[in-house]
Protein backbone atom coordinates (compact mmCIF):
# COMPACT_ATOMS: atom_id res chain seq x y z
CA UNK A 1 0.00 0.00 0.00
CA UNK A 2 1.43 3.03 -1.04
CA UNK A 3 2.49 6.01 2.01
CA UNK A 4 1.42 9.47 2.32
CA UNK A 5 3.95 11.49 4.00
CA UNK A 6 3.27 14.80 4.99
CA UNK A 7 6.90 15.66 6.97
CA UNK A 8 9.86 16.61 5.69
CA UNK A 9 11.66 14.80 8.81
CA UNK A 10 9.43 11.97 8.47
CA UNK A 11 10.38 11.92 4.82
CA UNK A 12 14.00 12.30 5.13
CA UNK A 13 14.08 9.23 7.69
CA UNK A 14 12.58 6.83 5.18
CA UNK A 15 15.03 8.14 2.53
CA UNK A 16 18.05 7.66 4.74
CA UNK A 17 16.46 3.94 5.60
CA UNK A 18 16.39 3.10 2.07
CA UNK A 19 19.70 4.40 1.22
CA UNK A 20 21.19 2.52 3.98
CA UNK A 21 20.07 -0.98 2.80
CA UNK A 22 21.07 -0.02 -0.37
CA UNK A 23 18.01 0.92 -2.52
CA UNK A 24 18.14 3.32 -5.74
CA UNK A 25 15.60 6.43 -5.56
CA UNK A 26 13.59 7.36 -8.07
CA UNK A 27 12.04 11.00 -7.49
CA UNK A 28 9.09 11.85 -9.86
CA UNK A 29 7.75 16.01 -8.81
CA UNK A 30 4.10 17.11 -9.69
CA UNK A 31 1.47 19.55 -8.90
CA UNK A 32 -0.85 16.37 -8.90
CA UNK A 33 -4.02 15.97 -10.38
CA UNK A 34 -2.61 13.20 -11.96
CA UNK A 35 -2.97 11.66 -15.92
CA UNK A 36 -0.99 9.24 -18.03
CA UNK A 37 1.93 11.91 -18.51
CA UNK A 38 2.39 11.73 -15.12
CA UNK A 39 1.66 7.79 -14.57
CA UNK A 40 4.41 7.53 -17.65
CA UNK A 41 7.25 9.39 -15.75
CA UNK A 42 6.20 7.02 -12.59
CA UNK A 43 6.69 4.35 -14.71
CA UNK A 44 9.91 5.00 -16.20
CA UNK A 45 11.17 6.07 -12.28
CA UNK A 46 9.90 2.36 -11.71
CA UNK A 47 11.76 0.82 -14.57
CA UNK A 48 15.20 1.88 -13.15
CA UNK A 49 15.20 2.41 -9.62
CA UNK A 50 14.33 0.13 -6.24
CA UNK A 51 11.87 2.76 -4.70
CA UNK A 52 9.63 5.87 -6.71
CA UNK A 53 8.75 8.79 -4.72
CA UNK A 54 6.12 10.98 -6.34
CA UNK A 55 5.71 14.33 -4.47
CA UNK A 56 1.98 16.51 -4.76
CA UNK A 57 2.48 20.22 -4.57
CA UNK A 58 1.29 22.71 -5.87
CA UNK A 59 3.79 25.31 -4.82
CA UNK A 60 2.48 28.93 -4.47
CA UNK A 61 5.74 30.22 -5.38
CA UNK A 62 5.87 29.07 -8.93
CA UNK A 63 2.78 31.30 -10.11
CA UNK A 64 2.20 34.80 -10.11
CA UNK A 65 -0.63 37.20 -8.61
CA UNK A 66 -3.17 36.73 -11.42
CA UNK A 67 -2.88 33.26 -12.19
CA UNK A 68 -4.82 29.83 -11.24
CA UNK A 69 -2.75 28.98 -7.99
CA UNK A 70 -6.25 28.73 -6.27
CA UNK A 71 -8.54 26.97 -8.98
CA UNK A 72 -5.50 24.93 -9.74
CA UNK A 73 -7.47 21.17 -9.47
CA UNK A 74 -6.75 18.96 -6.57
CA UNK A 75 -7.80 15.23 -5.63
CA UNK A 76 -4.93 13.03 -3.53
CA UNK A 77 -7.30 10.44 -3.40
CA UNK A 78 -7.75 10.02 -6.88
CA UNK A 79 -3.79 10.81 -7.16
CA UNK A 80 -2.86 7.98 -4.46
CA UNK A 81 -4.55 5.33 -6.83
CA UNK A 82 -2.82 6.29 -9.50
CA UNK A 83 0.42 6.68 -8.27
CA UNK A 84 0.18 2.85 -6.62
CA UNK A 85 -1.06 1.72 -9.54
CA UNK A 86 1.84 3.32 -11.67
CA UNK A 87 4.17 1.37 -9.03
CA UNK A 88 5.35 4.16 -6.69
CA UNK A 89 5.58 3.77 -2.77
CA UNK A 90 5.32 6.98 -1.81
CA UNK A 91 3.84 10.12 -1.87
CA UNK A 92 5.22 13.01 -0.54
CA UNK A 93 2.33 15.75 0.69
CA UNK A 94 3.37 18.63 2.59
CA UNK A 95 1.47 21.70 3.37
CA UNK A 96 2.56 25.38 2.12
CA UNK A 97 3.69 25.88 5.60
CA UNK A 98 5.74 23.12 5.98
CA UNK A 99 7.72 23.70 2.63
CA UNK A 100 7.60 27.43 3.53
CA UNK A 101 7.54 28.65 7.64
CA UNK A 102 6.76 32.11 8.62
CA UNK A 103 9.78 33.65 7.88
CA UNK A 104 10.82 32.06 4.68
CA UNK A 105 13.61 33.62 2.24
CA UNK A 106 15.62 31.39 0.78
CA UNK A 107 15.16 31.24 -2.93
CA UNK A 108 17.36 29.80 -6.18
CA UNK A 109 17.41 31.54 -9.34
CA UNK A 110 18.74 30.49 -12.99
CA UNK A 111 19.42 33.38 -15.10
CA UNK A 112 19.20 33.76 -18.79
CA UNK A 113 17.28 31.20 -19.76
CA UNK A 114 14.43 31.87 -17.57
CA UNK A 115 14.00 35.33 -19.18
CA UNK A 116 12.71 33.56 -22.33
CA UNK A 117 9.58 31.35 -23.64
CA UNK A 118 7.03 30.65 -20.66
CA UNK A 119 9.64 33.02 -18.20
CA UNK A 120 9.07 35.86 -19.72
CA UNK A 121 5.25 35.72 -20.01
CA UNK A 122 5.56 34.35 -15.90
CA UNK A 123 7.95 36.62 -14.44
CA UNK A 124 9.18 34.76 -11.27
CA UNK A 125 7.57 31.53 -12.20
CA UNK A 126 10.87 29.77 -12.80
CA UNK A 127 12.47 31.04 -9.33
CA UNK A 128 9.88 29.07 -7.80
CA UNK A 129 9.90 26.05 -9.64
CA UNK A 130 14.02 26.28 -9.09
CA UNK A 131 13.49 26.91 -5.53
CA UNK A 132 10.69 24.03 -4.81
CA UNK A 133 12.82 21.61 -6.77
CA UNK A 134 15.93 22.31 -5.23
CA UNK A 135 14.13 21.94 -1.69
CA UNK A 136 12.36 18.53 -2.63
CA UNK A 137 15.77 17.44 -4.31
CA UNK A 138 17.75 18.21 -0.54
CA UNK A 139 14.19 16.41 0.87
CA UNK A 140 14.01 13.28 -1.47
CA UNK A 141 17.60 12.88 -1.83
CA UNK A 142 16.73 11.36 -5.39
CA UNK A 143 19.40 9.39 -7.29
CA UNK A 144 17.42 10.06 -10.22
CA UNK A 145 14.54 12.72 -11.15
CA UNK A 146 11.95 12.15 -14.00
CA UNK A 147 10.36 15.50 -16.03
CA UNK A 148 8.29 15.82 -18.36
CA UNK A 149 9.54 17.14 -21.95
CA UNK A 150 6.05 18.76 -22.40
CA UNK A 151 7.24 21.43 -19.81
CA UNK A 152 11.00 21.65 -22.12
CA UNK A 153 11.85 24.88 -20.50
CA UNK A 154 11.66 23.34 -16.92
CA UNK A 155 13.89 20.61 -18.41
CA UNK A 156 16.28 22.93 -19.71
CA UNK A 157 16.41 25.28 -16.63
CA UNK A 158 16.57 22.42 -14.07
CA UNK A 159 19.55 20.54 -15.86
CA UNK A 160 21.35 23.71 -15.92
CA UNK A 161 20.71 24.42 -12.11
CA UNK A 162 21.23 20.70 -11.71
CA UNK A 163 24.96 20.74 -13.60
CA UNK A 164 25.90 24.12 -12.31
CA UNK A 165 25.25 23.50 -8.39
CA UNK A 166 27.20 20.05 -9.26
CA UNK A 167 24.00 18.30 -7.73
CA UNK A 168 24.15 14.33 -7.58
CA UNK A 169 20.88 13.62 -8.74
CA UNK A 170 20.47 12.68 -12.64
CA UNK A 171 17.71 14.56 -14.55
CA UNK A 172 15.28 12.31 -16.63
CA UNK A 173 13.82 14.07 -20.08
CA UNK A 174 10.47 12.15 -20.63
CA UNK A 175 8.53 12.28 -23.85
CA UNK A 176 4.83 14.19 -23.89
CA UNK A 177 1.76 12.06 -23.86
CA UNK A 178 -0.74 13.10 -25.88
CA UNK A 179 -4.85 12.43 -25.96
CA UNK A 180 -5.33 10.36 -28.60
CA UNK A 181 -6.74 13.33 -30.87
CA UNK A 182 -3.07 14.87 -30.11
CA UNK A 183 -3.63 16.97 -27.15
CA UNK A 184 -0.86 17.49 -24.72
CA UNK A 185 -2.00 15.83 -21.05
CA UNK A 186 -2.13 18.73 -18.44
CA UNK A 187 -4.29 18.51 -15.49
CA UNK A 188 -5.50 21.75 -16.31
CA UNK A 189 -7.30 20.17 -19.54
CA UNK A 190 -10.19 19.77 -16.82
CA UNK A 191 -10.72 23.82 -16.78
CA UNK A 192 -11.27 23.05 -20.39
CA UNK A 193 -15.24 23.71 -21.20
CA UNK A 194 -16.15 21.36 -23.80
CA UNK A 195 -15.94 23.66 -26.63
CA UNK A 196 -12.58 24.68 -25.65
CA UNK A 197 -11.44 21.37 -25.13
CA UNK A 198 -12.21 21.13 -29.06
CA UNK A 199 -10.46 24.59 -30.07
CA UNK A 200 -7.17 23.53 -28.00
CA UNK A 201 -6.55 20.61 -30.79
CA UNK A 202 -5.37 23.67 -32.91
CA UNK A 203 -1.75 23.47 -31.09
CA UNK A 204 -0.91 20.12 -31.26
CA UNK A 205 -2.14 20.19 -34.83
CA UNK A 206 -0.10 23.55 -36.20
CA UNK A 207 2.98 21.63 -35.05
CA UNK A 208 2.35 18.67 -36.50
CA UNK A 209 2.11 20.85 -39.81
CA UNK A 210 5.79 22.31 -39.00
CA UNK A 211 6.64 19.21 -38.46
CA UNK A 212 5.45 17.77 -42.13
CA UNK A 213 7.44 20.83 -43.13
CA UNK A 214 10.32 20.43 -42.13
CA UNK A 215 10.17 16.61 -42.74
CA UNK A 216 9.43 18.27 -46.12
CA UNK A 217 12.56 20.11 -46.37
CA UNK A 218 12.00 23.29 -45.26
CA UNK A 219 14.71 25.04 -43.27
CA UNK A 220 13.00 28.29 -42.81
CA UNK A 221 12.36 29.31 -39.28
CA UNK A 222 10.52 32.07 -40.12
CA UNK A 223 8.40 30.08 -42.54
CA UNK A 224 7.62 27.97 -39.96
CA UNK A 225 6.58 30.11 -37.02
CA UNK A 226 4.20 31.99 -39.73
CA UNK A 227 2.37 28.43 -40.81
CA UNK A 228 1.76 27.98 -36.96
CA UNK A 229 0.64 31.64 -36.36
CA UNK A 230 -1.48 31.36 -39.12
CA UNK A 231 -3.13 27.48 -38.87
CA UNK A 232 -3.79 28.53 -34.81
CA UNK A 233 -5.46 31.95 -35.96
CA UNK A 234 -8.15 29.61 -37.49
CA UNK A 235 -9.50 29.14 -33.96
CA UNK A 236 -10.84 32.67 -32.63
CA UNK A 237 -11.24 30.98 -29.00
CA UNK A 238 -7.28 30.68 -29.45
CA UNK A 239 -5.69 33.58 -27.84
CA UNK A 240 -1.36 33.00 -28.50
CA UNK A 241 0.68 33.99 -25.97
CA UNK A 242 4.43 33.34 -28.03
CA UNK A 243 5.42 30.99 -30.79
CA UNK A 244 9.29 30.21 -30.64
CA UNK A 245 11.44 28.24 -32.86
CA UNK A 246 14.78 27.87 -30.34
CA UNK A 247 17.96 25.73 -30.32
CA UNK A 248 17.12 23.44 -27.77
CA UNK A 249 20.41 23.79 -25.96
CA UNK A 250 20.79 27.54 -24.99
CA UNK A 251 16.58 28.35 -26.04
CA UNK A 252 17.90 31.15 -28.66
CA UNK A 253 16.04 32.07 -31.13
CA UNK A 254 16.96 30.71 -34.43
CA UNK A 255 16.46 31.70 -38.59
CA UNK A 256 17.67 28.33 -39.76
CA UNK A 257 16.24 25.08 -38.46
CA UNK A 258 19.76 22.38 -37.51
CA UNK A 259 20.55 20.32 -35.24
CA UNK A 260 18.14 20.30 -31.82
CA UNK A 261 15.47 22.41 -32.23
CA UNK A 262 12.48 23.09 -29.65
CA UNK A 263 9.12 24.75 -31.51
CA UNK A 264 6.92 25.90 -28.55
CA UNK A 265 3.73 27.37 -27.44
CA UNK A 266 1.85 29.00 -24.91
CA UNK A 267 -1.66 29.75 -25.65
CA UNK A 268 -4.90 30.62 -23.72
CA UNK A 269 -8.23 29.01 -24.53
CA UNK A 270 -10.78 30.67 -22.88
CA UNK A 271 -9.48 30.95 -18.89
CA UNK A 272 -6.96 28.21 -19.49
CA UNK A 273 -3.05 28.57 -20.27
CA UNK A 274 -1.67 25.86 -22.30
CA UNK A 275 1.11 24.89 -23.78
CA UNK A 276 2.79 22.80 -26.19
CA UNK A 277 5.98 21.83 -28.07
CA UNK A 278 7.72 19.17 -30.53
CA UNK A 279 11.28 18.85 -30.21
CA UNK A 280 13.14 17.97 -34.19
CA UNK A 281 16.40 16.86 -34.90
CA UNK A 282 17.31 18.60 -38.19
N1 LIG B 1 1.44 15.23 -21.19
C1 LIG B 1 2.54 15.02 -20.49
N2 LIG B 1 3.47 14.15 -20.91
C2 LIG B 1 4.61 13.93 -20.21
N3 LIG B 1 4.90 14.55 -19.05
C3 LIG B 1 3.99 15.43 -18.58
C4 LIG B 1 2.79 15.72 -19.26
N4 LIG B 1 2.09 16.64 -18.55
C5 LIG B 1 2.84 16.92 -17.48
N5 LIG B 1 3.99 16.20 -17.49
C6 LIG B 1 5.08 16.30 -16.53
O1 LIG B 1 4.63 15.97 -15.24
C7 LIG B 1 5.39 16.69 -14.29
C8 LIG B 1 4.47 17.40 -13.37
O2 LIG B 1 3.74 18.37 -14.11
P1 LIG B 1 2.46 19.10 -13.57
O3 LIG B 1 2.04 18.50 -12.29
O4 LIG B 1 2.64 20.56 -13.69
O5 LIG B 1 1.39 18.61 -14.60
P2 LIG B 1 0.76 19.29 -15.81
O6 LIG B 1 -0.31 18.40 -16.31
O7 LIG B 1 1.88 19.73 -16.71
O8 LIG B 1 0.06 20.52 -15.24
P3 LIG B 1 -0.16 21.84 -16.00
O9 LIG B 1 -0.18 21.57 -17.46
O10 LIG B 1 -1.44 22.22 -15.48
O11 LIG B 1 1.03 22.66 -15.60
C9 LIG B 1 6.27 17.67 -15.08
O12 LIG B 1 7.56 17.11 -15.21
C10 LIG B 1 5.57 17.71 -16.40
O13 LIG B 1 6.42 18.04 -17.48
C1 LIG C 1 8.39 20.55 -11.20
C2 LIG C 1 7.17 21.05 -10.44
C3 LIG C 1 6.51 19.90 -9.72
C4 LIG C 1 7.63 22.06 -9.40
O1 LIG C 1 6.57 22.55 -8.66
C5 LIG C 1 6.18 21.74 -11.40
O2 LIG C 1 6.73 22.86 -12.01
C6 LIG C 1 5.58 20.81 -12.40
O3 LIG C 1 4.63 20.15 -12.01
O4 LIG C 1 6.04 20.75 -13.55
N1 LIG D 1 4.04 22.21 -15.25
C1 LIG D 1 4.41 23.57 -14.89
C2 LIG D 1 3.72 24.03 -13.70
C3 LIG D 1 3.07 25.34 -13.85
O1 LIG D 1 2.46 25.61 -14.89
O2 LIG D 1 3.13 26.14 -12.92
Amino acid sequence: MIKIITTIHEMKGIIKSKKAQGKTVGFVPTMGYLHEGHTSLVKWAKEENDIVVVSIFVNPTQFGVNEDYDVYPRDLERDQMLSEEAGAEYIFHPTVAEMYPNGYQTYVEVFGITDKLCGASRPGHFRGVTTVVNKLFQIVAPHRAYFGLKDAQQVAVIEKMVRELNMDVEIVPCPIVREADGLAMSSRNVNLSPIDRQSALILSQSLMKAKEMIQAGNVEAKEIQRAIENKIAEESAVAVDYIKIVDFTNLEEIDVIKGRVLIALAAKVGNVRLIDNIIMEA
